[in-house]
Protein backbone atom coordinates (compact mmCIF):
# COMPACT_ATOMS: atom_id res chain seq x y z
CA UNK A 1 0.00 0.00 0.00
CA UNK A 2 1.34 3.55 -0.66
CA UNK A 3 0.94 6.39 2.21
CA UNK A 4 -0.30 9.56 0.70
CA UNK A 5 -0.79 13.05 1.74
CA UNK A 6 -4.11 14.86 1.64
CA UNK A 7 -2.73 16.87 -1.63
CA UNK A 8 -1.04 13.37 -3.53
CA UNK A 9 -4.60 12.01 -2.76
CA UNK A 10 -6.52 14.83 -4.58
CA UNK A 11 -3.60 14.49 -7.47
CA UNK A 12 -4.67 10.49 -7.90
CA UNK A 13 -7.87 11.90 -8.22
CA UNK A 14 -7.56 14.65 -10.27
CA UNK A 15 -5.16 12.54 -12.88
CA UNK A 16 -8.30 9.50 -12.76
CA UNK A 17 -10.81 12.08 -13.71
CA UNK A 18 -8.99 14.01 -16.24
CA UNK A 19 -6.12 11.75 -17.92
CA UNK A 20 -7.88 8.35 -17.66
CA UNK A 21 -11.59 10.05 -18.00
CA UNK A 22 -13.33 8.27 -15.34
CA UNK A 23 -16.35 10.12 -13.87
CA UNK A 24 -16.44 11.46 -10.97
CA UNK A 25 -19.58 10.44 -9.76
CA UNK A 26 -18.36 6.82 -10.86
CA UNK A 27 -15.51 7.24 -8.19
CA UNK A 28 -17.96 8.16 -5.12
CA UNK A 29 -20.88 5.61 -6.20
CA UNK A 30 -17.41 3.10 -5.74
CA UNK A 31 -16.31 4.48 -2.20
CA UNK A 32 -19.85 4.44 -0.86
CA UNK A 33 -20.62 0.91 -2.20
CA UNK A 34 -17.37 -0.95 -1.04
CA UNK A 35 -17.98 0.91 2.32
CA UNK A 36 -21.56 0.45 2.76
CA UNK A 37 -20.55 -3.62 2.26
CA UNK A 38 -18.22 -3.41 5.07
CA UNK A 39 -21.51 -1.75 7.21
CA UNK A 40 -23.36 -4.51 6.32
CA UNK A 41 -20.74 -6.73 7.27
CA UNK A 42 -20.87 -4.97 10.88
CA UNK A 43 -24.78 -4.13 11.47
CA UNK A 44 -27.68 -5.45 12.09
CA UNK A 45 -30.96 -4.77 9.56
CA UNK A 46 -33.05 -4.35 12.98
CA UNK A 47 -30.41 -1.64 14.40
CA UNK A 48 -30.92 2.24 13.89
CA UNK A 49 -28.12 3.99 11.59
CA UNK A 50 -27.49 7.74 12.38
CA UNK A 51 -25.43 8.85 8.92
CA UNK A 52 -23.75 12.27 9.74
CA UNK A 53 -23.02 13.69 6.39
CA UNK A 54 -20.99 17.17 5.49
CA UNK A 55 -20.63 19.14 2.90
CA UNK A 56 -17.88 17.91 0.45
CA UNK A 57 -17.32 14.34 -1.21
CA UNK A 58 -16.85 12.80 2.50
CA UNK A 59 -20.85 14.04 2.90
CA UNK A 60 -21.46 12.08 -1.04
CA UNK A 61 -19.64 9.69 0.11
CA UNK A 62 -22.40 9.24 3.12
CA UNK A 63 -25.31 9.84 0.35
CA UNK A 64 -24.24 6.64 -1.65
CA UNK A 65 -23.67 4.30 2.05
CA UNK A 66 -27.01 5.62 2.97
CA UNK A 67 -28.79 5.17 -0.44
CA UNK A 68 -26.94 1.26 -0.62
CA UNK A 69 -28.24 0.37 3.01
CA UNK A 70 -32.02 1.53 1.92
CA UNK A 71 -31.60 -0.57 -1.25
CA UNK A 72 -30.67 -3.20 1.03
CA UNK A 73 -33.52 -2.99 3.59
CA UNK A 74 -31.58 -0.94 6.20
CA UNK A 75 -33.50 2.05 7.79
CA UNK A 76 -30.56 4.90 8.05
CA UNK A 77 -31.59 8.23 9.43
CA UNK A 78 -29.54 10.90 7.27
CA UNK A 79 -28.60 14.10 9.39
CA UNK A 80 -26.96 16.89 6.83
CA UNK A 81 -25.12 19.01 8.72
CA UNK A 82 -24.81 21.74 6.13
CA UNK A 83 -26.78 24.57 4.64
CA UNK A 84 -28.35 22.43 1.42
CA UNK A 85 -26.89 25.51 -1.17
CA UNK A 86 -23.53 24.21 -0.03
CA UNK A 87 -23.70 20.70 -1.11
CA UNK A 88 -22.69 20.54 -4.90
CA UNK A 89 -21.18 18.86 -7.80
CA UNK A 90 -20.91 14.93 -7.35
CA UNK A 91 -22.35 14.92 -3.59
CA UNK A 92 -25.22 16.85 -4.77
CA UNK A 93 -25.60 14.37 -7.47
CA UNK A 94 -25.61 11.30 -4.89
CA UNK A 95 -28.25 13.87 -2.84
CA UNK A 96 -30.44 13.45 -5.38
CA UNK A 97 -30.31 9.99 -6.14
CA UNK A 98 -30.96 9.31 -2.29
CA UNK A 99 -34.07 11.22 -2.20
CA UNK A 100 -34.91 9.59 -5.84
CA UNK A 101 -34.51 5.94 -4.04
CA UNK A 102 -36.63 6.84 -1.41
CA UNK A 103 -34.25 8.18 1.21
CA UNK A 104 -35.24 11.34 3.33
CA UNK A 105 -32.68 13.77 5.03
CA UNK A 106 -33.23 15.51 7.89
CA UNK A 107 -30.82 19.00 8.80
CA UNK A 108 -29.67 19.47 12.26
CA UNK A 109 -30.65 23.26 13.21
CA UNK A 110 -29.28 23.74 16.41
CA UNK A 111 -25.93 21.39 17.52
CA UNK A 112 -27.05 20.31 20.83
CA UNK A 113 -30.02 18.77 18.51
CA UNK A 114 -27.48 16.52 18.15
CA UNK A 115 -27.70 14.58 21.57
CA UNK A 116 -31.29 13.43 20.27
CA UNK A 117 -29.84 12.02 17.48
CA UNK A 118 -27.61 10.26 18.73
CA UNK A 119 -29.82 8.58 21.84
CA UNK A 120 -31.86 7.53 19.05
CA UNK A 121 -29.40 5.17 17.14
CA UNK A 122 -27.60 2.25 17.55
CA UNK A 123 -24.49 3.15 15.39
CA UNK A 124 -23.16 6.39 13.64
CA UNK A 125 -21.63 6.38 10.17
CA UNK A 126 -19.26 9.33 10.22
CA UNK A 127 -19.09 10.83 6.82
CA UNK A 128 -18.68 14.48 7.76
CA UNK A 129 -15.12 15.73 7.22
CA UNK A 130 -12.75 13.97 4.87
CA UNK A 131 -9.33 14.54 3.62
CA UNK A 132 -10.61 18.27 2.28
CA UNK A 133 -10.71 19.68 6.33
CA UNK A 134 -8.71 22.86 6.61
CA UNK A 135 -7.92 25.23 9.88
CA UNK A 136 -9.77 24.32 13.32
CA UNK A 137 -13.22 22.71 13.18
CA UNK A 138 -16.15 25.04 12.69
CA UNK A 139 -19.64 25.06 14.16
CA UNK A 140 -21.58 22.79 14.57
CA UNK A 141 -19.14 20.11 13.69
CA UNK A 142 -17.08 20.78 16.86
CA UNK A 143 -19.88 19.97 19.03
CA UNK A 144 -21.04 16.99 17.05
CA UNK A 145 -18.06 15.56 16.85
CA UNK A 146 -17.50 16.14 20.86
CA UNK A 147 -20.68 14.51 21.46
CA UNK A 148 -19.99 11.69 19.32
CA UNK A 149 -17.47 10.75 21.15
CA UNK A 150 -18.98 10.86 24.40
CA UNK A 151 -22.20 8.65 23.55
CA UNK A 152 -21.16 4.82 23.54
CA UNK A 153 -22.50 3.88 19.92
CA UNK A 154 -20.51 1.53 17.19
CA UNK A 155 -18.96 4.88 14.80
CA UNK A 156 -17.88 3.77 11.64
CA UNK A 157 -15.48 6.66 10.09
CA UNK A 158 -15.91 7.34 5.90
CA UNK A 159 -12.27 7.55 4.64
CA UNK A 160 -10.93 9.47 7.91
CA UNK A 161 -12.23 10.03 11.37
CA UNK A 162 -13.49 13.63 10.80
CA UNK A 163 -11.37 16.07 12.32
CA UNK A 164 -8.07 14.02 12.09
CA UNK A 165 -5.72 16.00 9.59
CA UNK A 166 -4.63 13.94 6.46
CA UNK A 167 -1.04 15.02 6.76
CA UNK A 168 1.45 15.85 9.49
CA UNK A 169 2.05 19.19 11.55
CA UNK A 170 -1.13 19.46 13.42
CA UNK A 171 -0.92 18.26 17.33
CA UNK A 172 -4.07 19.92 17.98
CA UNK A 173 -7.47 18.72 16.72
CA UNK A 174 -11.08 17.37 17.71
CA UNK A 175 -11.68 14.10 15.97
CA UNK A 176 -13.78 11.79 16.19
CA UNK A 177 -12.77 8.74 18.13
CA UNK A 178 -13.85 5.58 15.35
CA UNK A 179 -13.95 1.94 16.44
CA UNK A 180 -13.62 1.12 12.27
CA UNK A 181 -12.36 3.48 9.67
CA UNK A 182 -12.80 2.60 5.92
CA UNK A 183 -10.12 4.70 4.24
CA UNK A 184 -10.61 5.03 0.80
CA UNK A 185 -7.97 4.17 -2.22
CA UNK A 186 -4.91 4.57 0.09
CA UNK A 187 -4.03 5.39 3.79
CA UNK A 188 -3.58 8.67 4.80
CA UNK A 189 -0.04 9.66 6.03
CA UNK A 190 -2.00 10.24 9.44
CA UNK A 191 -3.38 6.48 9.75
CA UNK A 192 0.94 5.99 11.22
CA UNK A 193 1.00 9.03 12.93
CA UNK A 194 1.12 8.15 16.85
CA UNK A 195 -0.47 10.92 17.71
CA UNK A 196 -3.33 10.11 15.05
CA UNK A 197 -3.63 6.53 14.92
CA UNK A 198 -5.68 5.65 17.83
CA UNK A 199 -8.56 7.92 16.22
CA UNK A 200 -8.93 5.41 13.30
CA UNK A 201 -9.87 2.50 15.27
CA UNK A 202 -9.74 -0.80 13.81
CA UNK A 203 -8.55 0.40 10.01
CA UNK A 204 -9.05 -1.15 6.38
CA UNK A 205 -8.64 -0.32 2.69
CA UNK A 206 -11.64 -0.10 0.47
CA UNK A 207 -10.69 0.22 -3.37
CA UNK A 208 -12.28 2.54 -5.28
CA UNK A 209 -10.92 1.62 -8.51
CA UNK A 210 -8.66 4.69 -9.58
CA UNK A 211 -5.87 3.47 -12.63
CA UNK A 212 -2.80 2.01 -10.43
CA UNK A 213 -0.66 3.95 -13.18
CA UNK A 214 -1.66 7.26 -11.80
CA UNK A 215 0.46 6.89 -9.30
CA UNK A 216 2.45 3.28 -8.90
CA UNK A 217 5.94 5.18 -9.19
CA UNK A 218 4.97 8.63 -7.29
CA UNK A 219 4.41 7.93 -4.08
CA UNK A 220 7.68 7.22 -2.20
CA UNK A 221 5.85 5.99 0.96
CA UNK A 222 4.64 2.54 1.20
CA UNK A 223 3.78 0.00 4.05
CA UNK A 224 5.92 -2.75 4.56
CA UNK A 225 3.42 -6.01 4.81
CA UNK A 226 3.94 -9.43 4.90
CA UNK A 227 3.76 -10.50 1.60
CA UNK A 228 6.71 -7.93 1.07
CA UNK A 229 9.01 -10.19 3.36
CA UNK A 230 7.68 -13.26 1.79
CA UNK A 231 9.21 -12.11 -1.77
CA UNK A 232 12.40 -10.47 -0.35
CA UNK A 233 13.40 -12.36 2.16
CA UNK A 234 16.59 -14.84 1.17
CA UNK A 235 16.37 -18.37 1.69
CA UNK A 236 19.32 -20.21 3.36
CA UNK A 237 21.83 -21.87 0.98
CA UNK A 238 21.95 -25.67 1.27
CA UNK A 239 25.51 -25.52 0.67
CA UNK A 240 26.36 -22.13 2.20
CA UNK A 241 29.11 -22.14 5.34
CA UNK A 242 29.19 -19.84 8.42
CA UNK A 243 30.96 -17.39 6.29
CA UNK A 244 28.29 -16.81 3.73
CA UNK A 245 25.88 -15.59 6.25
CA UNK A 246 28.36 -12.81 7.46
CA UNK A 247 30.85 -12.11 10.04
CA UNK A 248 29.33 -9.17 12.48
CA UNK A 249 30.91 -6.95 14.62
CA UNK A 250 28.93 -5.31 18.09
CA UNK A 251 30.70 -2.75 19.85
CA UNK A 252 28.81 -1.59 22.94
CA UNK A 253 28.12 -2.68 26.62
CA UNK A 254 30.48 -1.75 29.94
CA UNK A 255 30.34 -2.32 33.29
CA UNK A 256 26.98 -1.09 34.58
CA UNK A 257 25.46 -2.25 31.02
CA UNK A 258 26.68 -5.51 29.84
CA UNK A 259 22.84 -6.87 28.81
CA UNK A 260 22.12 -4.85 26.27
CA UNK A 261 25.27 -6.26 23.74
CA UNK A 262 24.26 -9.85 25.31
CA UNK A 263 20.98 -9.11 23.40
CA UNK A 264 21.63 -8.01 20.54
CA UNK A 265 24.05 -10.80 19.97
CA UNK A 266 21.77 -13.24 20.70
CA UNK A 267 19.22 -11.66 18.48
CA UNK A 268 21.77 -11.36 15.92
CA UNK A 269 22.24 -15.04 15.89
CA UNK A 270 18.85 -15.98 16.00
CA UNK A 271 18.41 -14.11 13.49
CA UNK A 272 20.77 -15.88 10.54
CA UNK A 273 24.49 -14.08 11.12
CA UNK A 274 26.96 -16.48 10.73
CA UNK A 275 29.54 -15.58 13.05
CA UNK A 276 29.08 -12.65 15.94
CA UNK A 277 31.85 -10.78 17.90
CA UNK A 278 31.19 -8.60 20.79
CA UNK A 279 33.58 -6.29 21.46
CA UNK A 280 33.14 -4.53 24.95
CA UNK A 281 34.84 -3.87 28.25
CA UNK A 282 36.85 -6.23 29.44
CA UNK A 283 35.15 -7.07 32.43
CA UNK A 284 31.85 -7.67 30.92
CA UNK A 285 33.19 -10.16 29.15
CA UNK A 286 32.50 -13.35 31.84
CA UNK A 287 29.18 -12.58 32.14
CA UNK A 288 28.12 -12.09 28.76
CA UNK A 289 29.55 -15.24 27.60
CA UNK A 290 27.67 -17.06 30.35
CA UNK A 291 24.54 -15.64 28.31
CA UNK A 292 25.91 -15.87 24.29
CA UNK A 293 27.96 -19.19 23.85
CA UNK A 294 28.18 -19.06 20.64
CA UNK A 295 29.74 -15.63 20.57
CA UNK A 296 33.25 -14.66 20.73
CA UNK A 297 34.98 -11.31 22.18
CA UNK A 298 37.32 -8.96 21.59
CA UNK A 299 38.07 -7.48 25.10
CA UNK A 300 38.45 -3.29 24.83
CA UNK A 301 40.73 -1.67 27.40
CA UNK A 302 38.38 0.52 30.03
CA UNK A 303 38.26 3.47 31.96
CA UNK A 304 35.82 3.51 34.96
CA UNK A 305 33.90 0.74 33.60
CA UNK A 306 33.26 1.99 30.29
CA UNK A 307 35.20 1.48 26.63
CA UNK A 308 38.02 4.09 26.60
CA UNK A 309 39.59 5.98 23.45
CA UNK A 310 43.01 4.95 23.95
CA UNK A 311 43.21 1.36 21.92
CA UNK A 312 43.05 0.11 18.37
CA UNK A 313 40.60 -2.46 17.31
CA UNK A 314 40.92 -4.38 14.08
CA UNK A 315 37.55 -3.75 12.70
CA UNK A 316 38.95 -5.16 8.82
CA UNK A 317 38.05 -8.49 8.93
CA UNK A 318 34.21 -7.75 9.45
CA UNK A 319 31.24 -7.62 7.24
CA UNK A 320 29.02 -5.32 9.12
CA UNK A 321 29.62 -3.24 12.66
CA UNK A 322 26.90 -2.60 15.03
CA UNK A 323 27.70 0.03 17.54
CA UNK A 324 26.52 1.81 20.57
CA UNK A 325 24.10 -0.26 22.83
CA UNK A 326 24.50 0.12 26.47
CA UNK A 327 28.51 1.93 25.94
CA UNK A 328 26.99 4.88 27.84
CA UNK A 329 27.62 8.59 26.63
CA UNK A 330 31.36 9.56 28.13
CA UNK A 331 33.65 11.22 26.07
CA UNK A 332 36.38 9.23 25.73
CA UNK A 333 33.88 6.52 24.50
CA UNK A 334 32.67 9.23 21.81
CA UNK A 335 35.97 9.62 20.57
CA UNK A 336 36.51 6.42 20.00
CA UNK A 337 33.38 5.46 18.62
CA UNK A 338 33.11 7.80 15.77
CA UNK A 339 36.73 7.17 14.97
CA UNK A 340 35.81 3.70 14.12
CA UNK A 341 32.65 5.01 12.23
CA UNK A 342 34.88 7.00 10.09
CA UNK A 343 37.40 4.01 9.36
CA UNK A 344 34.95 1.18 8.90
CA UNK A 345 34.73 0.33 4.99
CA UNK A 346 31.64 -2.02 5.85
CA UNK A 347 28.02 -1.34 6.94
CA UNK A 348 27.74 0.30 10.18
CA UNK A 349 24.47 0.67 12.62
CA UNK A 350 24.65 3.19 15.22
CA UNK A 351 22.35 2.59 17.92
CA UNK A 352 21.46 4.43 21.60
CA UNK A 353 24.10 5.81 22.76
CA UNK A 354 26.22 5.39 19.63
CA UNK A 355 23.60 8.09 18.44
CA UNK A 356 24.87 10.83 21.45
CA UNK A 357 28.46 10.28 19.80
CA UNK A 358 27.36 10.79 16.46
CA UNK A 359 24.96 13.19 17.10
CA UNK A 360 28.48 15.70 18.71
CA UNK A 361 29.65 15.58 14.45
CA UNK A 362 27.09 14.21 12.29
CA UNK A 363 29.74 14.99 9.27
CA UNK A 364 31.28 11.91 10.22
CA UNK A 365 28.17 10.33 8.86
CA UNK A 366 27.55 12.57 5.85
CA UNK A 367 31.43 11.32 5.03
CA UNK A 368 31.31 7.62 5.31
CA UNK A 369 31.61 6.12 1.78
CA UNK A 370 30.03 2.68 3.20
CA UNK A 371 25.98 2.49 4.16
CA UNK A 372 25.43 3.50 7.35
CA UNK A 373 22.26 2.47 9.06
CA UNK A 374 20.90 4.76 12.20
CA UNK A 375 18.33 3.44 14.35
CA UNK A 376 16.90 6.35 16.47
CA UNK A 377 13.75 6.36 18.98
CA UNK A 378 11.57 9.33 19.00
CA UNK A 379 13.65 11.44 21.75
CA UNK A 380 16.76 10.32 19.96
CA UNK A 381 15.89 11.31 16.24
CA UNK A 382 15.05 14.88 18.20
CA UNK A 383 18.68 15.05 19.64
CA UNK A 384 19.97 14.09 16.44
CA UNK A 385 17.54 16.86 14.61
CA UNK A 386 18.24 19.13 18.07
CA UNK A 387 15.03 19.84 18.16
CA UNK A 388 11.61 18.77 20.37
CA UNK A 389 10.19 15.11 20.68
CA UNK A 390 6.87 17.01 19.95
CA UNK A 391 7.91 18.47 16.62
CA UNK A 392 9.74 14.85 15.96
CA UNK A 393 5.94 13.69 16.93
CA UNK A 394 4.54 16.12 14.63
CA UNK A 395 6.72 15.59 11.38
CA UNK A 396 7.95 11.97 11.25
CA UNK A 397 7.63 11.37 8.16
CA UNK A 398 9.46 14.58 6.69
CA UNK A 399 12.12 15.06 9.03
CA UNK A 400 13.08 11.30 8.97
CA UNK A 401 13.24 11.82 5.17
CA UNK A 402 15.37 15.10 4.98
CA UNK A 403 17.87 13.74 7.56
CA UNK A 404 18.59 10.69 5.31
CA UNK A 405 18.59 12.50 1.90
CA UNK A 406 21.05 15.32 3.83
CA UNK A 407 23.46 12.83 5.02
CA UNK A 408 23.49 9.72 2.68
CA UNK A 409 22.11 7.58 5.32
CA UNK A 410 19.50 4.85 6.45
CA UNK A 411 17.22 5.67 8.84
CA UNK A 412 14.99 3.41 10.70
CA UNK A 413 12.81 5.31 12.90
CA UNK A 414 11.51 3.54 15.54
CA UNK A 415 7.99 3.57 17.15
CA UNK A 416 4.81 1.94 17.16
CA UNK A 417 4.83 2.55 13.16
CA UNK A 418 8.08 2.75 12.39
CA UNK A 419 10.05 4.20 9.62
CA UNK A 420 12.35 2.85 7.19
CA UNK A 421 13.85 6.07 5.16
CA UNK A 422 16.63 5.62 2.92
CA UNK A 423 18.77 8.43 0.82
CA UNK A 424 16.88 8.74 -1.89
CA UNK A 425 13.99 9.89 0.09
CA UNK A 426 11.99 6.79 0.16
CA UNK A 427 10.33 5.57 2.87
CA UNK A 428 8.32 2.02 3.94
CA UNK A 429 6.37 1.86 7.12
CA UNK A 430 6.54 -1.28 9.05
CA UNK A 431 3.13 -2.92 10.14
CA UNK A 432 3.73 -5.23 12.88
CA UNK A 433 4.33 -4.62 16.98
CA UNK A 434 2.64 -3.76 19.46
CA UNK A 435 3.02 -2.12 23.25
CA UNK A 436 4.93 -5.22 24.81
CA UNK A 437 7.85 -4.00 23.07
CA UNK A 438 7.84 -0.61 24.68
CA UNK A 439 10.28 -2.13 27.86
CA UNK A 440 14.06 -1.43 27.69
CA UNK A 441 16.20 -4.02 25.63
CA UNK A 442 13.49 -4.00 22.65
CA UNK A 443 15.78 -1.57 20.65
CA UNK A 444 19.06 -4.07 21.00
CA UNK A 445 17.07 -6.95 20.17
CA UNK A 446 16.39 -5.13 16.83
CA UNK A 447 19.54 -3.82 16.11
CA UNK A 448 20.88 -7.83 16.59
CA UNK A 449 18.56 -8.86 14.12
CA UNK A 450 18.98 -5.97 11.75
CA UNK A 451 22.75 -6.48 11.72
CA UNK A 452 21.85 -9.83 10.29
CA UNK A 453 19.24 -9.11 7.86
CA UNK A 454 22.28 -5.97 6.51
CA UNK A 455 24.35 -9.18 5.94
CA UNK A 456 22.46 -11.61 4.06
CA UNK A 457 22.08 -11.55 0.07
CA UNK A 458 18.99 -8.57 0.45
CA UNK A 459 18.93 -4.96 -0.94
CA UNK A 460 19.69 -2.42 2.21
CA UNK A 461 16.27 -1.26 2.41
CA UNK A 462 14.89 -4.47 2.22
CA UNK A 463 17.07 -5.95 4.87
CA UNK A 464 16.05 -3.04 7.34
CA UNK A 465 12.44 -3.38 6.08
CA UNK A 466 12.20 -7.17 6.66
CA UNK A 467 14.09 -6.90 9.86
CA UNK A 468 11.61 -4.89 11.53
CA UNK A 469 8.32 -6.72 10.43
CA UNK A 470 10.08 -9.74 11.82
CA UNK A 471 10.93 -8.07 15.28
CA UNK A 472 7.03 -7.01 15.45
CA UNK A 473 5.44 -10.26 14.08
CA UNK A 474 7.66 -12.19 16.56
CA UNK A 475 6.41 -9.59 19.67
CA UNK A 476 2.72 -10.22 17.95
CA UNK A 477 3.11 -14.31 17.72
CA UNK A 478 3.69 -14.09 22.18
CA UNK A 479 0.91 -11.67 22.96
CA UNK A 480 -1.53 -14.31 21.09
CA UNK A 481 0.19 -17.38 22.44
CA UNK A 482 2.43 -17.31 25.48
CA UNK A 483 2.84 -14.43 26.94
CA UNK A 484 0.73 -10.74 27.20
CA UNK A 485 1.86 -7.50 25.98
CA UNK A 486 2.54 -6.61 30.06
CA UNK A 487 5.01 -9.44 31.27
CA UNK A 488 6.13 -9.42 27.31
CA UNK A 489 10.32 -9.13 27.49
CA UNK A 490 13.24 -8.65 25.01
CA UNK A 491 14.56 -11.87 25.80
CA UNK A 492 11.32 -13.38 25.05
CA UNK A 493 11.39 -11.88 21.82
CA UNK A 494 15.00 -12.99 20.57
CA UNK A 495 13.37 -17.03 21.35
CA UNK A 496 10.12 -15.86 20.02
CA UNK A 497 12.10 -15.48 15.92
CA UNK A 498 11.70 -19.52 15.65
CA UNK A 499 8.11 -18.81 15.41
CA UNK A 500 8.48 -15.80 12.37
CA UNK A 501 11.30 -17.78 10.31
CA UNK A 502 9.80 -20.90 10.36
CA UNK A 503 6.63 -19.53 8.86
CA UNK A 504 8.65 -17.99 5.56
CA UNK A 505 11.55 -20.78 4.93
N1 LIG B 1 -9.87 10.10 -3.08
C1 LIG B 1 -10.78 9.96 -4.00
O1 LIG B 1 -10.44 9.71 -5.09
C2 LIG B 1 -12.18 10.12 -3.64
C3 LIG B 1 -12.53 10.72 -2.44
N2 LIG B 1 -13.79 10.78 -2.02
C4 LIG B 1 -14.13 11.47 -0.77
O2 LIG B 1 -13.92 12.83 -0.89
C5 LIG B 1 -13.35 13.32 0.32
C6 LIG B 1 -12.73 14.63 0.07
O3 LIG B 1 -13.72 15.49 -0.33
P1 LIG B 1 -13.59 17.06 -0.31
O4 LIG B 1 -12.38 17.48 -1.03
O5 LIG B 1 -14.86 17.62 -0.81
O6 LIG B 1 -13.38 17.39 1.22
P2 LIG B 1 -14.19 16.96 2.52
O7 LIG B 1 -13.28 16.18 3.36
O8 LIG B 1 -15.51 16.39 2.24
O9 LIG B 1 -14.37 18.36 3.24
C7 LIG B 1 -14.68 19.53 2.53
C8 LIG B 1 -15.78 20.24 3.23
O10 LIG B 1 -15.46 20.38 4.59
C9 LIG B 1 -15.70 21.70 5.02
N3 LIG B 1 -14.64 22.08 5.95
C10 LIG B 1 -13.32 22.15 5.70
N4 LIG B 1 -12.65 22.47 6.81
C11 LIG B 1 -13.57 22.61 7.78
C12 LIG B 1 -13.47 22.94 9.15
N5 LIG B 1 -12.30 23.20 9.75
N6 LIG B 1 -14.61 23.01 9.87
C13 LIG B 1 -15.78 22.75 9.29
N7 LIG B 1 -15.93 22.43 8.00
C14 LIG B 1 -14.84 22.36 7.25
C15 LIG B 1 -15.71 22.56 3.79
O11 LIG B 1 -16.75 23.44 3.97
P3 LIG B 1 -16.64 24.98 3.52
O12 LIG B 1 -15.24 25.43 3.81
O13 LIG B 1 -16.95 24.97 2.09
O14 LIG B 1 -17.64 25.65 4.38
C16 LIG B 1 -15.96 21.58 2.65
O15 LIG B 1 -17.26 21.64 2.17
C17 LIG B 1 -12.46 12.20 0.74
O16 LIG B 1 -12.07 12.26 2.08
C18 LIG B 1 -13.34 11.01 0.41
O17 LIG B 1 -14.21 10.75 1.51
C19 LIG B 1 -14.81 9.98 -2.68
O18 LIG B 1 -15.96 10.70 -2.81
C20 LIG B 1 -14.46 9.33 -3.97
C21 LIG B 1 -13.20 9.67 -4.60
N1 LIG C 1 3.94 0.58 21.32
C1 LIG C 1 4.75 -0.05 20.46
N2 LIG C 1 4.23 -0.76 19.43
C2 LIG C 1 5.05 -1.39 18.56
N3 LIG C 1 6.40 -1.38 18.64
C3 LIG C 1 6.97 -0.69 19.64
C4 LIG C 1 6.18 0.01 20.59
N4 LIG C 1 7.02 0.61 21.46
C5 LIG C 1 8.28 0.29 21.08
N5 LIG C 1 8.25 -0.50 19.98
C6 LIG C 1 9.42 -1.04 19.26
O1 LIG C 1 10.36 -1.51 20.24
C7 LIG C 1 11.67 -1.04 19.94
C8 LIG C 1 12.12 -0.11 21.06
O2 LIG C 1 13.39 0.40 20.80
P1 LIG C 1 14.12 1.40 21.80
O3 LIG C 1 13.22 2.52 22.14
O4 LIG C 1 15.44 1.70 21.24
O5 LIG C 1 14.26 0.48 23.09
P2 LIG C 1 15.47 0.24 24.08
O6 LIG C 1 16.39 1.42 23.97
O7 LIG C 1 14.85 0.17 25.40
O8 LIG C 1 16.09 -1.03 23.67
C9 LIG C 1 11.59 -0.41 18.57
O9 LIG C 1 11.83 -1.36 17.59
C10 LIG C 1 10.13 0.06 18.48
O10 LIG C 1 9.67 0.12 17.16
K1 LIG D 1 -15.12 11.13 7.85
Amino acid sequence: MHIVTANEMYEIDRFAIENAGVDGTILMENAGRAIAEKVVSLVKKSEEILVLVGSGNNGGDGFVIAKTLLNQGYKPTVLQLAANEKIKGAALYHKQLFINYGGTIQQLQASDEITVFLNNTDVVIDAMLGIGITGTLRPPFDQVIKAVNEVDKLTISVDIPSGVPADEGVLDFIGIEADYTFVIEEPKMSVFLEHCTAYYGNWSVVKIGLPHQAYANQIKRNTWVEQKVRTTLPSRDAFSHKGSHGRGLIIGGSRQMPGSVAMTALASLRAGSGLITIATVKEAISSIAQQCLEATFLPLASQEGVISERQQIDISTYDAIAIGMGMGRKKDTGLLTRKIVAKAKVPVLIDADGLYHISEELSVITNRKSPTILTPHFGEMAMLLDTTIQNVIAHPFSLAESFSRKHGVYLVLKGPNTIVSDPEGNQWVNTTGNAGLAKGGSGDVLSGILLAMIMQRQKMTEALSNGCFIHGKAADNLVVKKHSEQDLLATDVIKGLASVFRTFS
